[in-house]
């Protein structure tokens, strides 16, 4: 579970993030939408603990960031924009390293699996990370993710810059680890994909989260209408 209570960031006389409460359910997929500056990194920057809040709490699965950051972190997985990892390492070495840094020791045939659940082709696992696309990359973030057994996922823009393909892979691959109960918070500016993974979305403007809506509710065209109305 992943909560925000009161979660305010202010830069000297500015608000990057006003007051924000919202409480996203284990299995729960609620995707961010803004435009640049509307304050989505800066809310997942507050879950993962990289920026301190100026008022208010960040919780993962109960426990208080500010409070207890390194069990935050242990329950929770990142991925960003572009996914660091190591481009001299293979797939499967990077999966290995991030494993162990979690705590876990995984044998050869565990990691291959996870590599596969995350849908990266065979062919990938044991070449360097410097050849792997964009995509590819997110996949083994993803294999990370579970190889962590990680009960909270936070993304930054995960298909900017995926080709439609990769992209719905990507899709569908967040709502299977849904459907085993990881809460995700993804940040995006892909309505299209807001609308077709996630069960809410937020729309935020200058900090503000503006307006909850249920994607069941909505079709992708007025999803993107309203969207248009509030920023
Ligand atoms: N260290 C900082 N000092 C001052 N202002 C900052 C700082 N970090 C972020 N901001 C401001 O806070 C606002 C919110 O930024 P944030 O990165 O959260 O937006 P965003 O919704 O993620 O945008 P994008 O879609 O471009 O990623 C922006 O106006 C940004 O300039």
């Amino acid at each position: 579970m992943l909560e925000a209570r009161n979660l305010t960031k202010r830069y000297g006389a500015y608000t990057a993030l006003n007051d924000l409460n919202l409480t996203i359910a284990p299995g729960e997929i609620f995707a961010l939408l803004g435009q640049n500056g509307a304050g989505k990194t800066t809310t997942i920057n507050l879950f993962l603990g990289f920026i301190q809040p100026t008022e208010g709490t960040a919780f993962i699965d109960g426990i208080s960031v500010t409070e207890n950051l390194q069990e935050s972190k242990k329950r929770l997985a990142y991925i960003p924009e572009t996914v660091m990892l190591y481009s001299n390492l293979t797939g499967i070495e990077n999966l290995e390293y991030f494993s162990s840094l979690a705590g876990f020791d995984y044998s050869k045939k565990e990691l291959e699996q996870l590599l596969a659940k995350a849908g990266l082709q065979s062919s990938a696992y044991d070449q360097r990370l410097a050849g792997y696309s964009k995509g590819m990359r997110q996949k083994v973030g993803i294999a990370i993710a579970v190889a962590k057994k990680a009960k909270v996922l936070l993304l930054d823009e995960p298909t900017s810059g995926l080709d439609p393909k990769a992209s719905n892979e990507f899709s569908e691959i967040i709502k299977t680890l849904a459907t085993n109960g990881t809460t995700i918070l993804m940040a995006t500016h892909d309505i299209f994909r807001a609308k077709q993974v996630a069960s809410r979305i937020g729309i935020m403007k200058e900090g503000n989260l503006q307006s909850i809506i249920h994607a069941d509710s909505i079709s992708a065209n007025e999803l993107e209408n309203l969207y248009l109305k509030t920023v």
